[in-house]
């Protein structure tokens, strides 16, 4: 069966390396992989075109696809536009709700190539490798109500917390799962001192646990875990969390590895669609200068490849070429060390897709 691709480059850096993604697409097709891939528009690029951050074409065109490769939204051209639901950011957010996107997978390994690029010292992140679980369709991000509006004379701005069990029990699933096939360690994140949504939380892991009986589960308040994080990274296997801390976790996850421009990520429904996304944003200070590090989004290919193609030798295989291109010492600027010579985003490219083919 041809498994169709869906590419969406979107705005800022996101053209530049999601230029690289379809070549390393071009070269799985003359390795045999049976895909047939579709660009598209979203975020700031489909609001200039549509007036729409997804415009229904592109959400149709997601819909039928098996996987949608996206690059990265926003800027600060899309800023000040004042309604929200026109933002670049939404078009994201209304892929992920409307294909029920809520398993997302983000995992922070680090090259050991790249120990020296951490802000760590090396001997805190050599042979790190955590996969961060967050929760992507539900809780602060499109909880109602929501809104800003005027109280007793004044402006108030307002969010609604929220999880149900069942929200909370798949997204537990999804990380006691995955637990089992890695570390068999698995840390709640929460807030559970303080917030009741998040002490239905860790209610609803506790309940699970003992269907996952191989699976150690502990928890752990949030601020500690961004504490923890940077103080002994390794002691992390399996993060589970909800949307907002995941978002900001995965951010701090990704710099122990180096750079953000190295987290790929996969967000997952329940029928193996996926969306693969790099975990960096649209990057505008470092936009049109071909200087972006393409290799989150290359490995967010290996992600789609792994999750939703069933395609683990090609995948392996683009892993692999990451691998010898740093051993070789090539470096873009965001994860070279000092002294070291470094190359922009087409060269990168280059580099990866000469190492996939000798592979
Ligand atoms: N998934 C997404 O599309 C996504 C994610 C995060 C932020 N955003 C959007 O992106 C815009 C910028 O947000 P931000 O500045 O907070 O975050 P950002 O991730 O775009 O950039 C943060 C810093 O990391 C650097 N960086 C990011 N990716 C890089 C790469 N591949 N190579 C080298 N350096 C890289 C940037 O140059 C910047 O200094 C905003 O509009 C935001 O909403 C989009
Ligand atoms: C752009 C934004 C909506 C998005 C998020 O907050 O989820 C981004 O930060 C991410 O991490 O994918
Ligand atoms: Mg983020």
């Amino acid at each position: 069966m041809t498994h169709k691709v869906l590419l969406l480059p979107g705005d800022g850096i996101g053209p530049e390396i999601a230029a690289q993604a379809a070549r390393l697409l071009k070269a799985c097709q003359q390795a045999g992989l049976d895909i047939e891939v579709e660009e598209g528009l979203v975020g700031g690029s489909a609001y200039d075109v549509h007036g729409e951050p997804l415009p229904a074409e592109t959400l149709e065109k997601a819909k039928a696809a098996s996987a949608i490769l996206l690059g990265a939204v926003g800027g600060p051209k899309w800023d000040k536009i004042e309604d929200l639901s026109k933002r670049p950011e939404k078009g994201l957010l209304g892929l992920r709700k409307n294909l029920g996107l809520f398993g997302n997978l983000r995992p922070a390994m680090l090259y050991p190539q790249l120990a020296s690029a951490s802000s760590l010292k090396p001997e805190l992140v050599a042979g790190l490798d955590i996969m961060i679980v967050r929760e992507l369709t539900g809780g602060i991000y499109f909880g109602q109500p929501r809104g800003i509006e005027v109280r007793n004379g004044e402006r108030v701005g307002f969010n609604t917390y929220i999880y149900s069990e069942s929200e909370i029990e798949r997204i537990g699933r999804v990380a006691f799962e995955m637990a089992q096939k890695r570390g068999k360690k698995l840390c709640s994140v929460d807030k559970a001192n303080v917030l009741e949504v998040t002490i239905l939380w860790r209610e609803v892991m506790e309940r699970l646990a003992p269907e996952y009986p191989d699976v150690e589960l502990s928890h752990m308040y949030v601020d500690n875990a961004a504490m923890q994080l940077v103080r002994a990274p390794k002691q992390f296997d399996v993060v589970v969390t909800g949307n907002m801390f995941g978002d900001i976790l995965s951010d701090a996850a990704a710099m122990l590895t180096g750079s953000i421009g190295m987290l790929p990520s996969a967000s997952l429904n329940e029928s193996g669609q996926g969306m693969y996304e790099p975990c960096h944003g649209s990057a505008p200070d470092i936009a049109g200068q071909n200087v972006a590090n393409p290799l989150a989004m290359m490995l967010s290919v290996a992600m789609m490849l792994r999750y939703s193609l069933n395609e683990n030798a090609l995948a392996e295989r683009i892993e692999a070429a990451v691998g010898s291109v740093l051993d070789d010492g090539l470096r873009t600027a965001d994860i070279a060390s000092t002294g070291m010579q470094t190359i922009g985003t087409d060269a990168m490219g280059d580099a990866v897709l000469a190492a996939f083919a000798k592979q």
